[in-house]
């Protein structure tokens, strides 16, 4: 039997060396890479995200809330780095039995979310496969000369902060699993359509580190510490949860096995970011409706989770391919 292969292994060690150090790519240690010197005004991020069936949404899942999840998971990570996206180029591997109707659907989906966000569709390429249904869009955005927010840059003592809700995503994948029932689909919305926050592009002026939340909090959190050379702590019963997964927990036995799932489910698309206490007011005066909660601080130390005082030790930090 061969080994079985981790996601970032075969990133530092296979690709990594493929960049052959090229500024733009940041040793692939961060969300996005950065086109330098497109103008005096503008520099571009660029970032390429994928869809699976089967992996990342459920074969019975509607085409064009697939479209729509495909731009807004790439959308997350541009917002993530303050960036404005402005356009995309997709490529999609459709199965044989994928008929007209399916894909008009789908091209549908696009529009509606082309015109949500102000995006045009760039180019991209179009094959077919004998498996599941593949998508990737490279989705691009401007930012100001060294306006680009990094996942390093953090500092101990920085303040972890998170956007919006964390675990809802998780929980719409049991809903739609059959695990529990709910009665608006709420969680299930918030599956199918994550809500990049670009909202936060101004805030994110006042933060020293960024990373969206799409493989787990504790996992992406972790990416910014260990990008800003830091340790981190995360209090569980910091989480923001909203009203349905408020609910949900309540109902399960081991509080702190359900909190470790919900912050490490991943599917969130919202943005952790690291700023400093002095920064923090400024910060969130910036943030406008979506919520910002400290969920935790970088530190001199490794990296812990506690909850109600007591260390755990999750088996994952989150998901990984
Ligand atoms: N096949 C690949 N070729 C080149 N670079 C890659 C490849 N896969 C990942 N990377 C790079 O590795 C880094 C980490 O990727 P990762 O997928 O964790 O980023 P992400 O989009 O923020 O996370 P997620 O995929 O969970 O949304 C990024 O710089 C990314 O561009
Ligand atoms: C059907 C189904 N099963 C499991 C999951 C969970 N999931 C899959 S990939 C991923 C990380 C983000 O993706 P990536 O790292 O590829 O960008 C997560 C949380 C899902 N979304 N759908
Ligand atoms: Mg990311
Ligand atoms: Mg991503
Ligand atoms: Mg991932």
């Amino acid at each position: 039997m061969s080994e079985p292969v981790d996601e970032f292994d075969w990133i530092a060690r296979l690709l990594r060396p493929l960049t052959r150090g090229a500024p733009e790519a940041f040793d692939l240690l961060d969300d996005a890479a950065l086109i330098p010197e497109i103008d005096e005004a503008n520099q571009i991020v660029v970032t390429s995200d994928c869809l699976v069936e089967g992996v990342h949404f459920l074969a019975s899942d509607r085409p064009d809330m697939v479209a729509r999840k495909l731009l807004r998971v790439n959308l997350s990570d541009l917002a993530a780095k303050g960036a404005v996206p402005f356009g995309y180029l997709m490529t999609v591997a459709w199965p044989r039995d994928a008929d007209w109707r399916r894909r008009q659907m789908f091209a549908k989906g696009l529009a509606t979310d082309q015109g949500a966000f102000g995006l045009s569709l760039l180019g991209g390429d179009t094959v077919s496969t004998p498996g599941p249904w593949t998508l990737s869009a490279t989705m691009m955005g401007r930012v100001d000369p060294g306006g680009m927010v990094r996942r390093g840059g953090g500092k101990p003592g920085d303040l972890l902060v998170v956007s919006g809700m964390i675990g809802d995503g998780w929980l719409g994948l049991k809903a739609l699993q059959g695990e529990f029932t709910e009665p608006d689909s709420y969680l299930v919305r918030r599956y199918q359509l994550p809500e990049p926050r670009l909202g936060w592009r101004v805030a994110l002026r006042h933060a020293s580190a960024a990373a969206d939340v799409s493989d787990g909090l504790l996992a992406d959190a972790g990416h910014i510490a260990t990008a800003s050379g830091c340790g981190l702590e995360i209090e569980l019963e910091r989480l923001p949860l909203s009203p349905a997964a408020a609910r949900w927990l309540e109902r399960q036995e081991d509080q702190a096995g359900a909190r470790i799932a919900l912050a490490t489910g991943g599917d969130d698309y919202e943005i952790v970011c690291a700023v400093a206490p002095q920064a923090l007011e400024a910060f969130q005066a910036e943030v406008g409706a979506v919520p910002a909660t400290v969920v935790g601080r970088l530190t001199e130390g490794e990296q812990t989770t506690r909850f109600q005082g007591e260390v755990v030790t999750p088996d994952r930090l989150g998901w990984s391919h």
